[in-house]
């Protein structure tokens, strides 16, 4: 690493989240020194059905680069870093892009990771009960690759499927545009595709669900080179995504991450001393890496591989080098809350009142709550509303896409109080899922003592206070608001060669900034909720049941 006397180091971080670009220059110290963001499109042309644009993602990641790198000397900058969601982008031979729907349109050629479209695929995966799938927590997710390739090939034969010559992750294909190479990441082939980083591909997996041609090809459309994330690419940068991005050319572009798993590199390595935390002085797999974005993932690491049910993985070395990982999941979090939010009769009265403070929707609705709670703490507000929070099936732990969202409690009213509540409600029940998937942890052998939130939703103090008092852990935010875009710049740093490895880069550039403690006090009507909240989905499994009976 360089020294204190020696030039600053820059790297580049490229965020692609669900609904924006988000790129920062960042130092060897984990300082972001510039950010920009720029909003990507999402066409929904049917239920369940969510696309997106390679083209249109790439021009964003254009447009935040050259934003910031504007007034800095070039030469400091070493290395850039992708990560994005694992979401599926499908090109021809020629790497032009291939439309992922029955339209034609070649612009969506990304089937996103929240797509539902492949059900029935999934299903027929799951029933060959192969090995593979003890990898995925036991049963395979609707929102990985393995269905959505067969969803094409039994969809869009002609189409799509015949034409195809590359199925990408789409932080692959970003360092794949970056550098002409078409290696992919161990990060996505481990966590979305099956591949085991030990043995490799699965013939028989792949002949069984009826995808025998990718074995026929040698996996060439799917990846037959698999780098560990932050290892260099061929010879950088090449000189015309040097002319696109900004920046200079041959500079080291590292193998990218998933977004969630970037996070987790942002935030679960920082130096805890000082903090009274109990994680200090533990190792460092009693710390969960919590990244809330559109979605909400869980990242445990493990020295042994752990299997928990309905929890992804265990997936070696695809985050921290050398250790396994566990991610929960829940599919929709910032996402519910907008839907909440955005749907209720009042919103256009918040709105219109939260413009005129000039705050956003979020803190108007926090400072209304305190407002309306009197002497009583926030959280007591919702004694007799109960949401459940699944309105997308539920990702772990208990891993059924069928499920679906319930609220109990509803009045007539529709006044911008019961806006507050129903929205305190809704991230309420989203900290009881993460209780949910931390105990499924925990009971197969994790022990977690510490909660590591970033991603968008942990700028929301009530979000992150309702995640340490529901959990009863404390919850530690670094000091980078944007801890996303440090877990992409370590991936850069990496590739360029100034850090001797992932956990060096990531212990030097995460840094603790604010730290959240539960409210013990409030323990009790905590845990009450929680047995309504566990009551909930008993119930709807019980209505489901009635309504499949005679
Ligand atoms: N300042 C904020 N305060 C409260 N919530 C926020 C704030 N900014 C973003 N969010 C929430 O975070 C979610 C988006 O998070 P983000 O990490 O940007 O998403 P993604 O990575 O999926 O694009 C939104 O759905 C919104 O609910
Ligand atoms: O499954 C994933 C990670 O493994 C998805 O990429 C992730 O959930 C989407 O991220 P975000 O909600 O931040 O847009």
């Amino acid at each position: 690493m360089p020294g204190g006397n020696e030039p600053r180091s820059y790297y580049v971080g490229m965020d692609v989240g669900t609904g924006s670009v988000r790129a920062a220059l960042v130092d060897q110290r984990g300082t972001l020194l510039a950010f920009a963001d720029q909003p990507i499109n999402q066409w929904e042309p049917q239920f369940n059905h969510h696309e997106q644009s390679s083209e249109d993602i790439w021009a964003a990641c254009c447009v935040v680069s050259k934003k910031v790198v504007q007034g800095v000397n070039l030469h400091q900058i070493r290395g850039l870093g992708f990560d994005a969601t694992c979401s599926l982008v499908v090109l021809d031979k020629q790497f032009r892009p291939l439309p992922v729907n029955p339209e034609g349109d070649s612009r969506r050629n990304i089937i996103m990771w929240l797509d539902h479209r492949a059900v029935s695929q999934v299903h027929r995966i799951n029933e060959t009960k192969h090995s593979v799938l003890q990898y995925v927590g036991g049963v395979m997710s609707v929102e990985m690759q393995a269905p959505k390739l067969l969803w094409l090939k039994e969809n869009l034969r002609e189409t799509c499927w015949d034409k195809a010559g590359h199925f990408f992750d789409l932080p692959d294909f970003l360092s794949w545009k970056a550098t002409g190479v078409t290696a992919r990441s161990l990060c996505s082939l481990v966590c979305k595709w099956t591949y085991s980083a030990e043995k490799g591909w699965d013939d028989s997996f792949w002949k069984m669900v009826g995808l025998e041609d990718l074995v026929t090809d040698n996996y060439s459309k799917i990846g037959n080179q698999v780098l560990p994330p932050g290892a260099s690419l061929g010879s950088g940068l090449t000189p015309e995504a040097a002319k696109d991005l900004g920046l200079p050319p041959g500079i080291a572009v590292a193998a990218s991450l998933i977004d969630a798993h970037a996070g987790g590199l942002g935030v679960i390595g920082a130096d805890v001393k000082g903090h009274g935390l109990a994680c200090e002085g533990q190792p460092v797999t009693s710390r969960l890496a919590v990244i809330c974005g559109t979605s909400s993932c869980h990242m445990g690491i493990s020295k042994n591989p752990i299997f928990v049910p309905g929890v992804w993985g265990p997936y070696f070395s695809a985050m921290v080098p050398g250790f396994w990982l566990n991610e929960g999941g829940q599919s929709v979090t910032g996402k519910l809350i907008d839907h909440m939010v955005q749907g209720h009769a009042a919103f256009p009265e918040l709105q219109a009142k939260a413009t005129a403070r000039g705050q956003s929707v979020y803190a108007y609705l926090n400072s209304h709550l305190d407002l309306i709670k009197k002497a009583q703490p926030v959280g007591f507000l919702t004694v007799d509303l109960h949401v459940w929070p699944d309105f997308h099936g539920n990702r772990s732990p208990l891993a059924d896409l069928t499920l679906k969202g319930m609220v109990t409690g509803l009045k007539l009213s529709q006044d911008l109080d019961d806006l507050a509540i129903l929205y305190l409600a809704t991230v309420q029940a989203i900290a009881f899922g993460t209780r949910l998937i931390i105990e499924a942890m925990e009971s197969a052998g994790h022990s977690i003592s510490t909660l590591f939130l970033c991603g968008g939703l942990s700028k929301n103090p009530l979000f992150v206070q309702m995640h340490a008092d529901i959990t009863g852990l404390p919850v530690v935010l670094s000091q980078e608001v944007e801890s996303v875009l440090v877990g992409a710049a370590v991936l850069g740093a990496c590739a360029s060669g100034d850090f001797a490895s992932v956990q060096e880069a990531m212990a030097k550039m995460s840094k603790v900034g604010k730290v959240v403690f539960p409210r013990h006090e409030d323990k009790r009507y905590y845990d009450k909720k929680y047995q309504v909240f566990l009551k909930l989905v008993e119930h709807q499994k019980e209505y489901a049941a009635i309504m499949k009976g005679d």
